[in-house]
């Protein structure tokens, strides 16, 4: 389990990044985190990208319905000046975002301000996501989460898309993905 290097005390200011594949838990774990810094009196800015709208159009919402209140923005910039003066900054939902979203964070987290970044590290090909790779790159902290196979049991690290469409972008959840091992997902249809 993460353990916060410092909540209050000491130099702030870095980057925090929670990966994997979908159910894997990366929302549940980032509001777990987000409401331990609330419990220490910290200040808070939760956002998610606007054209995420699966569950909710404000709120995050995680499968097992854990929600907390966010704002909708539509690029990465709109939240380095919304993030200003804040002791945390949580985004959701981050592969959604464009690829400036390294440079916001590391701006933030030079100002003080602890980021939080929860997203998936691969999309339905088994490719590297948007944004996500570069800040793994630059992240601090790195807690890659597994969800189960739901073919075999082992650990998933896979998204399988179970539609037909080759649109990286598809909003859904068991309706169109299920979480898969590495040896499941290889196997494809014929699983
Ligand atoms: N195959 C699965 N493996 C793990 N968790 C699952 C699975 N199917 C459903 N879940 C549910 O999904 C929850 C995690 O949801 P969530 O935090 O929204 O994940 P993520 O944000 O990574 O998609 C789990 O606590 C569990 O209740
Ligand atoms: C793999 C993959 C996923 N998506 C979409 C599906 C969901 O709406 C989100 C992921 O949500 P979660 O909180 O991680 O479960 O992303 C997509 O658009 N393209 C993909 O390749
Ligand atoms: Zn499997």
């Amino acid at each position: 389990m993460f353990i916060e290097p410092s909540l209050t005390g000491g130099r702030r200011g870095w980057i925090e990044v929670i990966c994997g594949s979908m159910f894997s838990g990366k929302t549940e774990e980032l509001i777990r985190r987000l409401n331990r810094a609330k419990i220490a009196n910290l200040s808070v800015e939760i956002f998610k990208p606007a054209m995420d709208v699966r569950y909710d159009h404000e709120d995050i919402v995680s499968h097992n319905d854990s929600r907390i209140l966010s704002t909708p923005v539509e690029s990465s910039q709109q939240m380095l000046l919304l993030g200003q003066g804040t002791d945390v900054v949580a985004i959701d939902e981050a592969q959604f975002f464009d690829m400036e979203l390294p440079n916001v964070c590391d701006q933030l987290a030079l100002q003080g301000i602890r980021v939080i970044v929860a997203g998936l590290d691969m999309d339905f090909r088994g490719e590297p996501f948007g944004p996500i790779p570069a800040l793994l790159a630059k992240a601090e902290y790195i807690t890659k989460l597994h969800a189960i196979c739901v073919r075999c049991g082992n650990i998933a690290t896979h998204s399988y898309r179970l539609s037909a469409g080759s649109q990286r972008v598809l909003l859904g959840e068991k309706d169109h993905y299920e979480p898969r091992c590495r040896h499941c997902y290889a196997k494809g249809d014929a699983v």
